[in-house]
């Protein structure tokens, strides 16, 4: 298995290269050449398998010769053992025809968890295998910087800094990547939005001597290693509601496209998936992209489900990639365009991505009305990614299942939950005591040089 670049200028790799390697040598992200597509009776045979076999036969395919069967077992069973429920991800009745796939069982009470632990057994074979050390840097509008540092804290041959956007992340969030007291964990409070942060990350890839000089890793989306992760619950889930047998749907709160990408995969590799539906906030610009064609940035408003407030959204360009005939220059060109607020997609891509993707959009008032309405009709309180979702997917209920993609813990974001339905979230025993922790953190300018020498200062040698 071989991974190429979505800007088609850079070397082909293996599994492993791609995942160390995180954002290709032109700016591209990695994508498998091919994707590996199971069969009705290999999908059928997942049928009451634990979470932890179903990863397995779902990414197996996907690894190469990276590591063994053994090892790569080993590696699965390590990763989700920490998670707080035994199916890992459980599905929950909302309605007849509607179910939320919860995914904030893991350490850090987000879906983040499910790809981040992988990434951090996976990380941990690689680098005891080669001897080497890394800098990973990663950029955050919340969540995924505190599950990396959950996946990576207190490891000796690798340094983390996260940049998130000041100001902007809730103080749940802001306190799990700033409690943490392991030397090896770097919080950095960046002025300017989470595209912000991402950008500076990229930056930092370009920079070859940079890169290079640290050992630069990315575990953001753009790691083709975190998507795969988040492949496997889109086959756990449409497998207990009857797939191959009966199609599902599903809605996934879209930020940074990865979550719904994996899902693209699923269906790539032979899920019987009728529908795939974003659900954005505000910060609507795939939802304006799919109805309009042309993806224009616009200002980000700050908002109650701060993970998604994004205006560039990287995976976006994954799914480009497939929808112009894996033409890498065709890519590279759009992504040029970019850099001066947006590009327009051509007809034939426009209509792959119809065909591919529904979409809609969920205000701030309709988000809060939503985790009222659940709370008080169905007793489930909602974080506000989640409810998002829920919004968009009752617009999208059909004859088939719908599984919202529940992406978040409604305690990571008490205030903005009490505000809507009155209800206190609390957060599980574990994380107890997070509000009277000391905090560290470094607040660092938008500025590239002065982060990379940040960088150069702190890291261990
Ligand atoms: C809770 C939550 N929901 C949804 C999203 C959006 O996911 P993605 O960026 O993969 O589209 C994020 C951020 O990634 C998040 O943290
Ligand atoms: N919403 C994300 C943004 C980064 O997304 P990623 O999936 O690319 O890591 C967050 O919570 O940080």
């Amino acid at each position: 298995m071989h991974y190429i670049s979505t800007r088609g200028q850079a070397p082909e790799l293996s599994f492993e290269d791609a995942m160390m390697t995180g954002l290709a040598r032109d700016g591209g992200l990695f994508v498998p050449a091919e994707i590996p597509v199971m069969s009705p009776d290999d999908i059928a045979a997942l049928a009451g398998k634990s979470y932890e076999e179903i990863a397995f036969a779902v990414m197996r395919p996907f690894i190469g010769d990276a590591f063994t069967d053994d090892e790569f077992k080993a590696i699965i069973a390590r990763a989700y053992a920490g998670f707080r429920h035994s199916a890992r991800a459980p599905l929950v009745q909302l309605d007849q025809n509607h179910f939320l796939l919860e995914l904030f069982h893991g350490p850090t009470l987000a879906f983040k968890d499910f790809a981040m632990q992988l990434i951090g057994q996976l990380f941990q074979a690689s680098l005891s295998r080669s001897g080497k050390r890394v800098t990973i840097v990663g950029a955050t509008s919340g969540d995924t910087g505190s599950a990396a540092i959950e996946a990576f804290k207190g490891l000796s041959n690798v340094d983390v800094f996260i940049l998130f956007p000041h100001g902007r992340v809730s103080e749940i969030q802001r306190r799990q990547m700033t409690t943490p007291t392991e030397s090896n964990v770097h919080a950095l409070a960046m002025d300017g939005d989470f595209d912000d942060c991402q950008a500076r990350l990229k930056d930092m890839f370009n920079d070859f001597d940079f890169r290079e000089g640290v050992k630069l890793a990315g575990v953001n989306s753009i790691n083709w290693a975190r998507v795969l992760a988040q492949v496997v619950y889109y086959f756990s889930s449409a497998v207990a509601l009857g797939a191959p047998y009966r199609e599902v749907s599903f809605t996934v709160p879209t930020g940074n496209f990865g979550d719904i990408f994996a899902g693209y995969i699923a269906k790539k590799m032979g899920l019987p998936i009728r529908e795939l539906v974003i659900a954005t906030n505000q910060n609507d610009i795939l939802h304006r992209t799919l109805v309009t064609g042309a993806y224009t940035k616009a200002e980000t408003i700050p908002s109650s489900s701060p993970s998604m407030d994004i205006q560039v959204s990287s995976n976006f360009e994954r799914a480009l990639f497939d929808m112009y005939g894996r033409d890498g220059n065709a890519v590279a060109q759009l992504m040029e365009e970019l850099k001066s607020g947006g590009f327009k997609i051509s007809q034939g891509p426009l209509e792959g991505l119809r065909e591919t993707f529904t979409s809609g959009r969920a205000s701030e008032e309709e988000c809060a009305a939503t985790i009222k309405e659940m709370a008080a009709t169905t007793g489930h309180v909602l974080c506000p990614h989640t409810a998002v979702a829920v919004k968009v997917a009752k617009e999208h209920l059909g004859s088939v299942p719908m599984i919202t993609l529940s992406t978040a813990h409604p305690a990571k974001f008490p205030a903005a939950v009490e505000a809507a339905c009155g209800v206190h979230p609390t957060l599980p025993a574990h994380m107890a005591d997070l509000g009277n922790k000391p905090e560290r953190v470094t607040r660092v300018p938008n500025d590239l040089a002065a982060l990379m020498a940040l960088v150069h200062e702190r890291r261990a040698l």
